[in-house]
Formats: C-alpha cells, structure tokens, sequence
C-alpha cells in the first residue's frame, strides 16, 4: 500500500454539440475538455494527539464550514465499505457533500476488493481553479485558489461541470493512493478505463440519475467525440453496505461482470482545433434556471415521434459536420473560417427548430440575441448555447487574437439579459477558459502543500 502523498487533477467541459441527442446511443456529442480542472490530493493522516482513528478527512479549503470527516468499515457479506460522516456532537447538524461522501464509499468500497482491505486514515484537500465559481471581478485576489468566503452551497457556478471533474480527480487520487502501481496505474489505458467506469458509477450514484456521462468521460480523457454507455450497464447494482455491493462494483469496473464491456465509445482523433482558433466560454447569470429541461425535451419526443426524430437526425448530421470542419481546417492550416460560421449557423437553426417544437427554451430569444451581437463582432466565428441550453452560458468559437478578445468583452461588460421567471436582469461574463485536449493529469503533490495544511 502507498503511504506517500499522490494529487491528480481533472479538467471541466463543454458540450459543443450533441445536447439532449447524446443522452441516446445512436447519437454522439462533440464535448471539449476545458483548463479550468479539480484537483484533489492526499495524504496521510498527521495525528497531532499520536492517537489514530479510522477517519478519512476531506475538505474544500476555499469554502466557509467545508469540512467533512468520514469513519469507514467494511460491511458484511461482501458489501463493500460503509462510510459515515462523523458529528462532532450530537447536535451538529450534517452538511453533507453527496458526491464527496458517494465517491469515496465507492472507491474504498473497490479499492477494499481488489487491494488490502486496511485502509489507513488519510487527509484529501479539494481544490477548483477559480472559474468554477463567478465572483466580481473586484475581489480576485490573483490567488491561485481563490478562497470565495461563502459556504460551497452559496457559490455561483458556472456550470463548468464541477461535480464530474470532482468526482473523477478524487476518485483517481484515492485509488493512486492506496493501490499499488501493478493494481492501478493512472498513466495507462487499463487504468483511465477503470477510472472511467468507477467514476461514471459513483457520479451516476451521487447524483440519483443515469445521465449521458459525457462530462465524466471528459473528466477522464479530455476533448472528444462521445458515445455514451448503455445505461443497463449501471441499473443493476446496489449501494455500499449491501450484500455483494463490492463483488458488483468489481464486476462492473473490470468489466468482468454480467455486463461484460462497457459500450462507451471515445473518439480522440476527429476532435481538434484549429491553430488560431479558441473556444471561449461566458457565464450567463440570470437569476432563473429552468428544472426539468431534459425531462421536457424527451416526453416531446417520445410523444411525437417521427416528427422529433427529424429534428434529431437533422441536428447529429450538423454536429458532425461541425467537427469535420474543425478537423479539416486544423490539418489544412486554412484560415478560411467560412464554412466553419455556416456549419455553427446551422446547429443554431436546429437546436431553435428543436426549441420551438418541443416549446422548452434551449436557445431562448434572449440568447439568440445574444450569440447574433457576438457573432458580428470581427474575429468572432460564431456560437452556441451548449449542453442542454437555456439561459447558463453561450460557447464561442473566435480566432485568437487579443484585440477579439478585447471587443468582446466591451460588448459584454453592459450587456444585460432578461431571465426567464422573474424578469430580472442578469450579465454575462467571459471567462477565462479554454479548450483543453487532456483529460485527468497526475500533480506534483508538493505544489498544493500551501493549501493541504
Ligand atoms: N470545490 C468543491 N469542493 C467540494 N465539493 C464540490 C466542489 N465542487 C463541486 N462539489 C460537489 O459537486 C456539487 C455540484 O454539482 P452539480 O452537479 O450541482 O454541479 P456541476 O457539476 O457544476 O453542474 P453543471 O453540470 O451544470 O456544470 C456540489 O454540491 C458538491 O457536492
Ligand atoms: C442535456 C444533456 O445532453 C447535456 C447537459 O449538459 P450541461 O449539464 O448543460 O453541460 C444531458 C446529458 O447529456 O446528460
């Protein structure tokens, strides 16, 4: 068992193309990993009393109460490891961290059935580059982590996909932790695999439903094309405790189970961006979010048939031309963008098309509006509302030039947007990310020694 201190990282998303039809498998999703990541380390357990408890302490320094300390055992009749969050007294009230507290039953609960089953305590720090989360500009520090002074529920997201990211770095820095290298080894495809499927599992758990897990997929291998798994693959198992939950989560994870392989299919190769190009990402705060949007789209569809299927073909044979393009263009060296701006264009007409006939606001006026004022400005190819829409974020594709970057800003620094519930105006703002090709990383522990105190 490794007792020396391990960090690992894993970066944020974007779904470019493929929101809604990459929740079914005969449609793929064009997803970019982006340099905003969550880096988690650990380390062992310093008792300042030289006593030792069976606790696992987790915290997220750069939120107020964000602490979380966990006792762990292994349940009976193989099933996996429990864990509890600790009180500090009986009145305490929990606050509880569900992905936190998920991911970390699910790998004791595999690193306990393929490894030693004595699990030493340990100490994990959660760290997220400052773009996960919006503040005023006025009270960036230039700290590499910022602390945002509120408590993790009160923070702003930006919609960056911290929960996958999260999920996927802690779960790959526990592993690397107590596993040996011959058992797994972040730095091989046998490992990302597993990492892979541990993580979807976990995520899935934690957040109560089965989604595409395009942003888990991401988390692990960075920018690609992206088929999702079938779901049957992880609507099988129990939870942590229950009987033969860890020969289950075994099965699943090494694939040596009833389901066999996974099905999940990453396409590296006909991702790229051409030199020049960058993706740019603004956070659209509005005060209102709109519940429900998936349910919406897919009761539409399941309702119309034919008709929404048209829609959904329509839009799969945009996006990929979408990705085509950017391959060509990368492997040509061209500058001509024009044909990239129409293909843009065209997801627009299809993702409105899908809007108005389902009567969901996946690009709503207001961001049409929007993407319309940024796609004018010169250097800007065009836009799009990513991932399931509505009035988070617009996605950018604009050439790489400061003086593009500079004008857009200007536009958006009084740009105001109506939200959808209360009417009240939101802003947009641009931030600092971009495309990034490479998914979970392996960190020099020692560069977060300052924040893992
Ligand atoms: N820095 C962090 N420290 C600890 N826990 C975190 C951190 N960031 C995210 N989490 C966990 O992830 C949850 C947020 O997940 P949620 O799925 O709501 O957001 P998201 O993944 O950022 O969403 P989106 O897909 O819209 O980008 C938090 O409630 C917390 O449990
Ligand atoms: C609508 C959907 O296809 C994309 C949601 O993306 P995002 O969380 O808005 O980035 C759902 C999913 O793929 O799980």
């Amino acid at each position: 068992m490794s007792q020396s201190a391990v960090a690992v990282s894993a970066p944020g998303k974007v779904l470019l193309a493929g929101g809604y039809l990459v929740l079914d498998r005969k449609y793929n999703g064009l997803v970019f990993g982006l340099d905003a990541r969550i880096h988690v380390s650990v380390k062992p357990f310093a008792s300042s009393s030289g006593v030792t408890f069976s606790e696992i302490t987790v915290k997220s320094p750069q939120f107020q109460d964000a602490v979380w300390e966990y006792g762990y055992r292994l349940a009976e009749k193989d099933g996996g490891v429990k864990v509890t969050q600790l009180r500090v007294d009986a009145d305490f009230k929990l606050n509880r961290n569900p992905f936190v507290e998920t991911a970390l039953a699910y790998a004791l609960s595999y690193i306990t059935s393929v490894g030693s089953s004595n699990i030493s305590p340990s100490s994990i720090t959660i760290l997220a580059d400052n773009d996960y989360y919006s503040t005023s500009s006025a009270s960036l520090t230039g700290a590499r982590f910022h602390d945002f002074g509120v408590p993790l529920a009160k923070a702003n997201k930006t919609g960056l996909g911290s929960s996958a990211a999260l999920v996927t770095s802690f779960t790959a820095a526990v592993l690397s932790y107590y596993l040996p290298k011959e058992t797994f080894d972040l730095t091989t495809e046998a490992g990302k695999r597993k990492l892979h499927n541990l993580a979807q599992a976990a995520h899935c758990a934690a957040q109560g439903k089965v989604g595409s897990g395009f942003d888990v997929a991401s988390a692990v291998y960075g920018s690609c094309l992206y088929r999702r798994f079938s779901p049957s693959i992880l609507s099988a198992h129990g939870e942590p405790g229950t009987p033969e939950f860890g020969k289950q989560l075994v099965g699943i994870v090494d694939e040596s189970g009833a389901n066999g392989k996974w099905d999940t299919e990453i396409v590296k190769d006909q991702v790229k961006v051409p030199k020049g190009i960058r993706l740019v990402m603004c956070d659209v705060s509005c005060g209102s979010q709109t519940p429900g949007m998936v349910k919406q789209v897919l009761a539409w569809r399941k309702e119309t048939g034919a008709e929404a299927e048209n829609v959904w073909e329509g839009l799969q044979n945009v996006n990929e031309g979408l990705s085509r393009e950017l391959v060509q263009l990368a492997e040509s060296g061209s500058k001509d963008y024009s044909e990239l701006k129409q293909r843009i264009l065209a997801i627009r007409r299809g993702i409105r098309e899908m809007s108005e006939q389902s009567g969901v606001p996946i690009e709503p006026p207001a961001q049409t509006e929007l993407l319309d004022a940024c796609s004018r400005v010169e250097g800007v190819v065009g836009g799009v509302v990513p991932g399931a829409g509505g009035y988070d974020a617009v996605a950018l594709l604009i050439e790489d030039r400061e003086e593009v970057v500079q004008t857009l800003r200007e536009l958006l620094s009084t740009w105001k947007i109506e939200g959808e519930v209360d009417g009240s105006m939101g802003k947009v703002s641009m931030l600092r990310v971009k495309q990034e090709m490479e998914g979970v990383r392996v960190e020099q522990s020692s560069d977060y020694a300052e924040w893992s105190e």
